[in-house]
């Protein structure tokens, strides 16, 4: 029997469960641009798998694949086992699919605890005399969401600037806030877009430890791209590598560092 596997911090690697999400031959073009070509890779449930590649490799289109802002040509996403090739975003959501934007995409002028409830939109009730109803049932509901939204600002430490006008916070709060709006809808699997870009770093510390938080207190699964290489080798249990558009690598983050292929990917050189 083969010792446990170790990874580059050293820390015993994770086991994770059964596939979650499965990309499947995806092929996306923007008339002659192949975003992406022929890609497939897995997401198992309870894992942090990181995406990344050079600029323009394909990561944010394959994001906006999976949660359906985009169709791809070719190939399908498989998610709890449902096709979602045709999946619009607002059904990826109510199916259990939550993400943040490679830039803040929040209601500037509301507070961080309005745009955060917003979040929680999907797990309302839609009818609209229900929600003229401002007492018996429907208030009980209305609480029983403030509560979730209230955890989650105490879990994201954002307590003081609750009542604040996000527009006004710093950026690396304004990206805690869409964190906290992406976990009011208790996502199954959560897409995070460069969760630390522009942040300091205390701020991306800060981050870092967030989102293993909500990995491993809440068992959500997650999906990150990130370009600070540091920041992925010690979060994700699995890295896939796209270069053009095309995956060049698929592994634990020990292997994929050591790949050739990776390392000439970002040393620029072509192969
Ligand atoms: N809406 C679009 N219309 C046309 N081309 C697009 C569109 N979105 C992406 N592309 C092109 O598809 C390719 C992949 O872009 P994408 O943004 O997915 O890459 P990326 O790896 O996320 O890049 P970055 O790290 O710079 O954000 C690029 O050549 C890009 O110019």
């Amino acid at each position: 029997m083969n010792a446990e596997p170790i990874n580059v911090t050293g820390t015993p690697i994770r086991e994770k469960g059964e596939v979650l999400l499965s990309v499947e031959n995806i092929s996306l073009r923007f008339g002659g641009v192949k975003a992406i070509t022929d890609v497939s890779f897995d997401i198992r449930k309870g894992e942090i798998r990181a995406i990344i590649g050079p600029n323009g490799a394909g990561k944010t289109s394959m994001l906006n694949c999976i949660n359906g802002f985009y169709q791809p040509q070719e190939g399908r996403v498989v998610f709890k086992g449902e096709r979602r090739a045709k999946m619009r975003p607002h059904r990826a959501a109510a199916g259990g699919i939550a993400r943040t934007f490679q830039n803040v995409a929040l209601f500037k002028g509301m507070s961080t605890l309005d745009n955060i409830m917003t979040g929680r939109t999907l797990k309302m009730r839609k009818n609209f005399f229900w929600q003229a109803l401002r007492h018996g049932p429907a208030m009980q509901e209305e609480i029983a969401h403030r509560r979730v939204v209230e955890d989650i600002i105490d879990f994201l430490q954002i307590e003081h600037i609750r009542k604040l006008p996000v527009g006004k916070l710093p950026y690396g709060l304004q990206k805690r806030v869409e964190l906290g709006r992406a976990l009011a809808m208790e996502p199954e699997l959560l897409l995070l877009d460069e969760p630390m870009a522009g942040m300091n770093l205390e701020e991306k510390e800060d981050m870092c430890r967030f989102i293993l938080d909500v990995n491993n207190q809440f068992g959500t699964t997650i999906a990150l791209i990130e370009h600070d290489m540091g920041v992925v080798m010690d979060l994700s249990d699995r890295v896939v590598v796209l270069e053009y558009g095309r995956k060049i690598a698929d592994g634990t983050p020990d292997e994929v560092k050591r790949d050739q292929k990776v390392i000439d990917a970002y040393l620029g050189v072509a192969h």
